[in-house]
């Protein structure tokens, strides 16, 4: 395992070398950057995501919240067509996930749930980031592939370190390295899996400014979170799931105390809407609204 992933960051840095312009990204297709129909997956037997129907404009920003296990991370990988879909439907700017070839993913970045960068292996910043030109086909970066990563590095703050060891990097350091990963494709729709979360707090001021200025410049964002912290302003509205149903679609919550607790459901009234679902929710249809 640590031997192929040498060989991938070797692989890497003989591309970086050799790359002189910038990629200029496709335009995305027609449709709401995001739009789920009847979306279920399941896991064996097991059905986590239960006909979920979602639509974000291109331009939004919307936190994805709900308790432990109730599909937040599932529904961002099926978005992404990496769990099967078992029924339903998932659109990215119209383009059906399942049919991978007509996705425009060269617009769409991903941030995962904080995992070690580095994992063992002695990635420089700028390596990392440049992982973010390769996949889907695209074995290795395109042309010019070092500037534009120097520049993801820069919106992040972190350009002055691009050739250090990410596993030197603080948890909130290496989570914007993950963000510049993203950013390098320069997105129109980002998927973001609990970014603030076990993050120092200049490191969560500074990804709300980079988010902030992203969504000032017409990016979709999707945000997974437990609480909003810093990032309440930029958001448009909150979605809230329960085991694998959207229970609430509407006003943010207000922040409070206990949010950010991994298992709270954000099941109460949120904002100007009514409460979300009863205390006994019908699990095997639609949520009953009070
Ligand atoms: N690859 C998998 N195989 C089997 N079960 C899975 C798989 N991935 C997720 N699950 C299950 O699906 C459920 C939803 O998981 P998911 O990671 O989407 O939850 P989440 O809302 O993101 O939770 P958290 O807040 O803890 O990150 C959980 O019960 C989890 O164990």
């Amino acid at each position: 395992m640590v031997g192929e992933l040498t060989i991938v960051l070797i692989f890497l840095r003989m591309a970086l070398m050799k790359l002189r312009s910038t990629p200029a990204a496709p335009a995305p297709g027609n449709g709401p950057a995001i739009r789920t129909e009847g979306l279920t997956v399941a896991f064996g037997a097991t059905p986590v995501l239960r006909g979920v129907d979602l639509s974000v404009a291109d331009g939004e920003a919307v936190a994805l919240m709900g308790g432990n296990g109730s599909g937040k991370s599932t529904l961002l990988k099926a978005l992404l067509g990496v769990v099967p879909v078992a029924s339903g439907e998932a659109r990215l700017f119209g383009a059906d996930v399942t049919a991978r070839r007509t996705v425009p993913w060269s617009s769409i970045g991903y941030v995962p749930q904080r995992v070690g960068v580095g994992a063992g292996v002695p990635a420089t910043a700028l390596e990392v980031v440049a992982a973010g030109l390769t996949g889907h086909r695209r074995l290795r970066p395109g042309a010019g592939a070092r500037r534009a990563c120097l520049d993801a590095l820069d919106q992040v703050g972190l350009a002055d370190r691009a050739h250090e060891s990410v596993a030197i990097f603080s948890g909130g350091q290496q989570q914007r390295v993950l963000i510049a990963r993203a950013l390098v494709r320069r997105p129109r729709l980002l998927l973001l899996d609990e970014p603030l979360s076990g993050v120092d707090q200049v490191s969560k001021e500074a990804m709300a400014r980079i988010l902030a200025q992203l969504q000032a410049d017409g990016t979709t964002l999707l945000v997974v979170l437990h609480e909003l912290g810093e990032l309440a302003p930029l958001l448009d509205r909150a979605v809230v799931l329960r085991h694998g149903h959207i229970v609430h679609d509407g006003s943010p919550p207000q922040p409070a105390p206990g949010h950010d607790a991994p298992d709270h459901e954000h099941l109460h009234p949120h904002g100007d809407e009514p409460a979300a679902v009863p205390s006994a929710p019908d699990l095997h249809g639609k949520p009953q609204r009070p």
